[in-house]
């Protein structure tokens, strides 16, 4: 497994007359982790979806390692690419062992069994997100944080050189959110990953790119992007940003002050 380099030029996707990304360009060198931060509906899972082949640009260009994703065989796409998206959490009546090896099949051929390759990357997989245990156990009958881990080693099991998450951290108490994050900056692989903890995207990421409405707002290393002229901007919100001591990431803490909604009243309810 070696790392992919991954190129978005110019995209643009549309779903009917709604836009939904709009001349969105980035990269992400090969073994880099490059996070997506960006208020609800700014179009993070969309771009995601245009990067692991659902969404067809309607304008730009998605390159893994200089070929245009769109153009190359579902296959070997399968084998380079591995997502760990929102939807993908449903229902399989299946143990999480055979979840897991589902990552392998991009690898193997028709009919072919899993090998002792193929179970001992299945063992890795769920023992980096602390899952061995669960390895028995119904995948439908998971908690969201249970199912969510697995999900993540899935993805892990099928080896990809670019991994692609859409909150990935979705479910997961912070002991398990941490472990997760940790796992994707030693891979060696590209990482792409859409984040709405904005400590965790500056601990963890090499650069971020903010989407806002469609587009990107600022893109560069954690301590540049994350300002708090900018989460004003782009969140309206307050924020405090300091480096921490421990680490020397960028810390955001979130202030309540004049920026805040008001409370929307009550109907027919006064005082509220
Ligand atoms: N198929 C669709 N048809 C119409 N609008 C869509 C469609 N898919 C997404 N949208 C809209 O496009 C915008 C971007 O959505 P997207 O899911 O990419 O945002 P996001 O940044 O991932 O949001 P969140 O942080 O809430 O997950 C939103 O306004 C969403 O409602």
């Amino acid at each position: 497994m070696s790392a992919t380099e991954l190129t978005v030029d110019g995209l643009t996707l549309t779903a009917g007359a709604h836009r939904l990304v709009r001349d969105v360009s980035l990269t992400a060198r090969p073994g880099e982790v490059v996070g997506l931060v960006g208020p609800n509906g700014s179009g993070k899972s969309s771009l995601l979806r245009a990067v692991y082949r659902v969404l067809r640009p309607d304008a730009g260009r998605v390159r893994v390692d200089g070929t245009d994703a769109w153009s190359l065989p579902v296959r070997r796409l399968a084998r380079t690419v591995a997502a760990v998206v929102q939807e993908s959490a449903a229902d399989f009546d299946l143990t999480v062992r055979e979840v897991v090896a589902m990552g392998r099949t991009p690898h193997k051929r028709l009919l072919d069994g899993d090998s002792a390759e193929d179970a001992s990357l299945v063992a890795w997989a769920l023992e980096s997100v602390d899952a061995a245990g669960l390895a028995d156990r119904s995948f439908d009958r998971l908690s969201g944080g249970e199912r969510q881990r697995v999900l993540i080693a899935r993805a892990l099991a099928q080896r990809p050189s670019l991994l692609v998450l859409d909150e990935p951290t979705n479910h997961l108490d912070v002991r398990h959110q941490l472990t997760v994050l940790g796992i994707l900056r030693r891979l060696p692989a590209t990482v792409l990953v859409a984040l709405h903890d904005l400590n965790l995207a500056a601990y963890y990421c090499d650069r971020l790119y903010v989407l806002c409405e469609g587009q990107v707002t600022a893109s560069g290393p954690p301590a540049e992007v994350l300002t708090e002229g900018l989460l004003a901007e782009v969140y309206g919100v307050t924020a405090e940003v300091t480096v921490s001591p421990r680490t020397g990431a960028p810390q955001v803490s979130f202030l309540p002050g004049e920026r805040d909604r008001p409370a929307v009243a009550v109907p027919g309810q006064s005082g509220f």
